[in-house]
């Protein structure tokens, strides 16, 4: 049997440059305020998770982070974020997403062979030789530790695997355009615990080289997974913290009332 993700070595986030520095922003959906000053950093090279209950804003800033929320009629945002310290609303948002990559909450494979997956992004980048389309192929299915379960079968459907199999290729796809930051928005909730616990295990691991952000209702996996920890109730950031302090030390009464489990 496949042992389960126990990773707890959390890494310090004291004197880390944000790769990610959000402040004061506030973000409407037509008339319905989401976001409410929020002011934050994402340090580099670490994992971060965002937690709080169902409809309090996390997956919006999520989303905000790439951009993803132009799409959404009737948005209006105020206030500033930036990506590596540049405006990201003053910079083109395809180069923006290029940098910051998303993996969602149900896998979704392209319609395609695992290896065009992969390769969607880079070759819309530019022209691609065959050896340097095998060579990115082979680096970002290893580095979603899938290489050695479908390196027979690259030409076929990535729609013909499973679940956690689908997942992991999601996240190999979004590295294939070498992303800094990796946006994971509840992505381990539609996967069995053995493909969960390997996906975790994979942030931890990604998060050594990129920034990663993950959005997530299980909080073990925020103890398991993320170096800091944002709490988030009501579209207000509440506390945020190195992981360990805000669970073990919440300084807000709402943060433990929540990790205490007495509102969800
Ligand atoms: N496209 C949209 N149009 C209008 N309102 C929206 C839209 N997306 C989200 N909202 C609202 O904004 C608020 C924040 O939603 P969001 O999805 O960011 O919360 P969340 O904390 O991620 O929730 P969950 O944990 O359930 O995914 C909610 O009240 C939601 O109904």
């Amino acid at each position: 049997m496949e042992k389960e993700f126990t990773q707890t070595q959390h890494r310090s986030v004291a004197d880390v440059s944000p790769v990610i520095s959000v402040k004061h922003f506030n973000l409407w959906y037509t008339d319905f305020q989401a976001l409410k000053d929020i002011s934050l950093d994402i340090p580099e090279h670490r994992a971060t998770a965002f937690i709080g209950p169902s409809g309090c804003g996390k997956s919006t800033l999520l989303r905000t982070f790439n951009r993803m929320c132009d799409f959404v009629e009737g948005v209006r945002a105020e206030g500033v974020v930036e990506f590596k310290g540049q405006d990201i609303f003053k910079t083109d948002a395809n180069a923006l997403r290029v940098h910051v990559g998303m993996v969602f909450q149900h896998p979704n494979p392209f319609p395609m062979s695992i290896r065009e997956n992969i390769l969607y992004g880079p070759a819309r980048m530019k022209r691609l030789s065959r050896d340097e389309g095998d060579q990115i192929v082979e680096r970002c299915l290893t580095r979603a530790a899938l290489w050695d379960e479908v390196k027979d079968k690259l030409n076929q459907s990535g729609l013909g695997l499973s679940g956690g199999q689908q997942q992991r290729l999601c996240i190999a796809r979004a590295l294939a355009t070498s992303p800094d930051v990796l946006l994971m928005d509840e992505p381990t909730s539609a996967l069995d615990p053995i493909s969960t616990s390997m996906v975790e295990e994979l942030m931890v691991e990604l998060s050594r080289d990129h920034t990663v952000v993950v959005v997530t209702h299980n909080m073990q996996q925020a103890t398991r997974v993320a170096d800091k920890t944002a709490f988030f109730y009501l579209g207000q950031l509440i506390e945020e913290a190195p992981t360990a302090e805000l669970f073990s030390n919440p300084r807000e009464t709402r943060t433990q009332e929540y990790l205490s489990g007495r509102f969800s």
